[in-house]
């Protein structure tokens, strides 16, 4: 059977709490979380940061993560990553174990992460360049990615010569250099002016839709988690755990105007009550 007709394979997520008609279709999981915990230990202390966390995700679905600090988001990234070991439990990509970093998964964070030695382009070529790629075509990825980002003119800039926002799409289009088949982004935002955010949350909807990436994003802003996800996972504390997933009924080609549909308005509100408590 060719590939494509096999990563379009369904499997079917039980949901208990809404009985059989909650049975509903998932794209085989890229992600797979099973029983997973995490806890903190030295000598003196335990800590455990996550207990008990299952979750699946589909090829190319934007799934966000939202919930109160210190609830393990940053964990939960970390361990899919492959930063972070887990404790116990298990993460999977694409069926095989995650046992450490890999190329695969492309990370980028609220901080800004880029070579300041490296011009733009350098910054962008850098991961093909660790894998080998030849000059030629390091060449045509970085032209490809600038275009997407919409950074072409800075090709040869450095990263202070760049405004915040300029800087966050580098390192987008640095992770997705590499090719990966997910993209994990804990707060890339967050330290952008609120013009700025929404600009990267267009532009980011726009590299997904072309690019074709699994994302798991990490946000505290209820407004940005229901315009950029397909799937919203909200977390609680007092060890992190799943509280509830929510179905984001927008459609997926979204226009800065959603933001004042009634279905919008709607799971703001309740998601804003949930984290409330
Ligand atoms: N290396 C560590 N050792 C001990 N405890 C840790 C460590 N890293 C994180 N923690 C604890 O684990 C919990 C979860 O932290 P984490 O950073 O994952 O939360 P978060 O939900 O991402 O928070 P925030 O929204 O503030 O970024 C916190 O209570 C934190 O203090």
């Amino acid at each position: 059977m060719a590939m494509e007709a096999l990563k379009r394979e369904t499997i079917f997520e039980e949901q208990p709490a809404e009985g059989k008609t909650g049975v509903r279709a998932v794209p085989r999981g890229e992600i797979a979380i099973r029983g997973l915990q995490k806890v903190y230990e030295t000598k003196k202390s335990r800590f455990e940061a996550l207990r008990n966390i299952d979750l699946n995700i589909g090829t190319n679905e934007f799934v966000t993560i939202v919930g109160p600090s210190g609830c393990g988001k940053s964990t939960l990234l970390r361990i899919v990553a492959g930063l972070d070991e887990l404790t116990a439990g298990s993460v999977a990509l694409g069926g095989e174990e995650v046992i450490g970093p890999g190329a695969e998964r492309g990370m980028v964070f609220q901080g800004y992460t880029l070579f300041p030695w490296l011009t733009v382009r350098e910054n962008i070529e850098y991961g093909p360049k660790l894998k080998g790629i030849p000059t030629l075509e390091r060449r045509a990825l970085s032209n490809h990615f600038l275009k997407v980002i919409k950074l072409e003119p800075f090709a040869g800039a450095y990263p202070k010569q760049l405004s915040g926002g300029m800087k966050q799409r580098v390192a987008i289009a640095r992770a997705l250099a590499n090719r990966p088949k997910v993209l994990l982004m804990d707060e890339p935002f967050g330290a952008l002016d609120a013009q700025t955010k929404l600009e990267m949350q267009e532009m980011l909807l726009e590299v997904w839709e072309k690019e074709k990436t699994t994302v798991l994003f990490i946000t505290h802003d209820i407004d940005e988690a229901i315009f950029l996800s397909q799937r919203i996972v909200v977390m609680g504390a007092g060890p992190g755990r799943i509280l509830k997933t929510f179905e984001v009924p927008l459609p997926d080609k979204r226009s800065p105007e959603v933001r004042e549909l009634p279905e919008f308005l709607a799971l703001k509100r309740e998601l804003g009550q949930l984290l409330k408590h």
